[in-house]
């Protein structure tokens, strides 16, 4: 689903990320962990294609999405709406602004909300939701990008230790059951060890085994 080679970023004038090689296979579930500053937003940035390469190649069998881990959601969006922006790039700008959403999408919408656990709680507004909810919506909206790479960057930094494992236990279901490919980074080694098939480490902009 992945296949990183000899992957360089430099920002600012600086190397942050120095010949990264890193294959995630469909259903797998990779944590990166790593002090401040090693480059794992970075690198996952890199993946989205949001910051340029330097060197090296990326490939990806499907698009990619990302999941924050904070700040993530519309505030004055309903938990639906947060969701449906996950298919903009198909809809378009106009359409949406205009709130004319395909019947489709919107069932899909409502479909990608149960799947998180949600059902029923679509037309909340986001800053009314518990911050397990809010990161659970982030994920639907991720699944609502129909992408089968999902890129979580500190999903659960800012969720007290239930919501945390609940969270990443449906990330790992979502490898498990459907098949996505998860690069997740995390803080925590325990929670690391509870989600991941296989973890690594960042120092200095490059990867170890754990
Ligand atoms: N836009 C930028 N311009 C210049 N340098 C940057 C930029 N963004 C990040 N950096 C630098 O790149 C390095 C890697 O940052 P990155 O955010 O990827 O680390 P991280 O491992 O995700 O850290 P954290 O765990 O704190 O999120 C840091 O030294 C950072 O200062």
């Amino acid at each position: 689903m992945l296949r990183i080679e000899g992957l360089t970023v430099a920002l600012g004038g600086r190397r942050v990320l120095h010949g990264i090689d890193l294959a995630v296979a469909a259903g797998e579930v990779v944590a990166l962990e790593g002090p401040s500053g090693a480059g794992k937003t970075t690198l996952l940035r890199a993946i989205a294609g949001l910051v340029p390469v330097a060197a090296g190649r990326i490939g990806r069998g499907s698009p990619a999405a990302l999941v924050f881990q904070q700040h993530a959601l519309a505030a004055r969006l309903s938990a639906r709406d947060n969701v449906l922006v996950g298919a903009l790039g198909r809809i378009g700008f106009w359409r949406a602004a205009l709130r004319a959403w395909p019947r489709a999408e919107l069932a899909e919408a409502a479909a990608c909300l149960a799947r998180v656990g949600l059902d029923g709680l679509g037309p909340r507004r986001a800053d009314r939701l518990s911050g397990g909810q809010r990161q659970r919506v982030a994920v639907a909206r991720a699944l609502m990008q129909r992408a089968m790479l999902l890129l979580a960057d500190e999903p659960v930094a800012s969720l007290d230790p239930e919501n945390a494992r609940a969270v990443l236990d449906l990330l790992r279901g979502l490898a498990r059951r459907e098949g996505r490919a998860v690069l997740v980074t995390l803080h925590q080694p325990d929670l690391a060890g509870r989600i991941a098939d296989r973890r690594l480490r960042m120092e200095e902009g490059r990867l170890w085994p754990v």
